[in-house]
């Protein structure tokens, strides 16, 4: 028998980097709307969502909160899979959050390959004490080739905008596929999907980006046996045999698909 749906669009952002860089209330900041003083250290891996709109599109991004501290990654090293974007976290006021941003891409990227990324310099509030100089992370972002972003999830600044970032790249992703073909999977997560966008320089970064040039990342959906779809609109077909057929749904983006066309190669 033969069963029809047609799937959401949905996202699998880990969220990583150094212990109490504030990645846990990140999270919480974006999906409850709370921010708690208290330090509760992450033990494995927690997860939590939120649905947003992008382009007419409805997103769900699944939020996976890891624990920073290094005696948990063997545990949390096997949440990473099947993400397709990531957020590479340190504090402004923990020099060694910021030295550790580069192993912390390399342990994800170990693990997916490359995906979409974004470093996000936390606790901005308390500027007065960084120990990190802007241009050096400045400087690091653009060797690592990444957008960056600087948020405080106690002030609540920016936190809404990286994820943002990261789901309309995902959606720019899916939109400079060019495969349309029907792809025959044997077993699908419940993250399969990969976008890019060009996003929104968020006001902090903007001028000191506006003359670099980035390319954008490969897709993860390149070399992944999951492939999205123009739209990322997909309609599933449970076969008899157990495997399951995708086909781009003839639904596009309510008449809006226009809006990504030409911005593939944006950062
Ligand atoms: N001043 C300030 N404090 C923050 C901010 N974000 C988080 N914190 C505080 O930093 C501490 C650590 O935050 P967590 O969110 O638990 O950190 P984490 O990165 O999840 O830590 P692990 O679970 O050990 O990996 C908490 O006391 C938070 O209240 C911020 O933007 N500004």
């Amino acid at each position: 028998m033969l069963r029809e749906e047609e799937i959401e669009i949905a996202i699998k952002v880990v969220v990583v980097g150094n212990g109490a860089v504030g990645k846990s209330s990140m999270i919480q900041r974006y999906c409850k709307g709370i921010f708690t003083k208290d330090y509760k250290k992450t033990i494995g891996v927690d997860f939590l969502e939120r649905q947003i709109e992008v382009n007419a599109e409805d997103i769900r991004l699944m939020l996976w909160d890891t624990a920073g501290q290094e005696e948990f990654d063997a545990i949390t090293k096997a949440y990473y899979r099947g993400a397709q974007a990531c957020v590479l976290a340190f504090s402004t006021v923990d020099r060694d959050s910021f030295e550790a941003i580069e192993s912390w891409k390399r342990k994800v990227e170990d693990e997916v390959g490359e995906i979409s990324m974004v470093i996000v310099q936390n606790k901005i509030d308390l500027i007065d004490d960084a120990v990190v100089q802007p241009e050096e992370a400045e400087a690091l972002a653009k060797k690592l080739r990444l957008r960056f972003y600087r948020t405080s999830v106690k002030d609540n600044l920016n936190v809404e905008e990286v994820f943002r970032y990261l789901a309309e790249k995902y959606l720019q992703q899916l939109n400079c596929e060019e495969e349309d073909e029907p792809t025959t999977f044997h077993s699908i997560g419940s993250n399969f999907i990969n976008a890019d966008s060009n996003g929104h320089m968020d006001a902090i970064d903007r001028d000191s980006y506006r003359n670099h040039n980035y390319s954008s990342p490969k897709t993860r959906a390149k070399h992944d046996k999951h492939k999205g779809t123009k739209n990322g609109k997909l309609k599933l077909t449970h076969n008899d045999d157990g495997t399951i057929h995708l086909q781009p749904s003839k639904r596009r983006t309510h008449g809006k698909k226009s809006w990504a066309l030409g911005k593939c190669s944006v950062l």
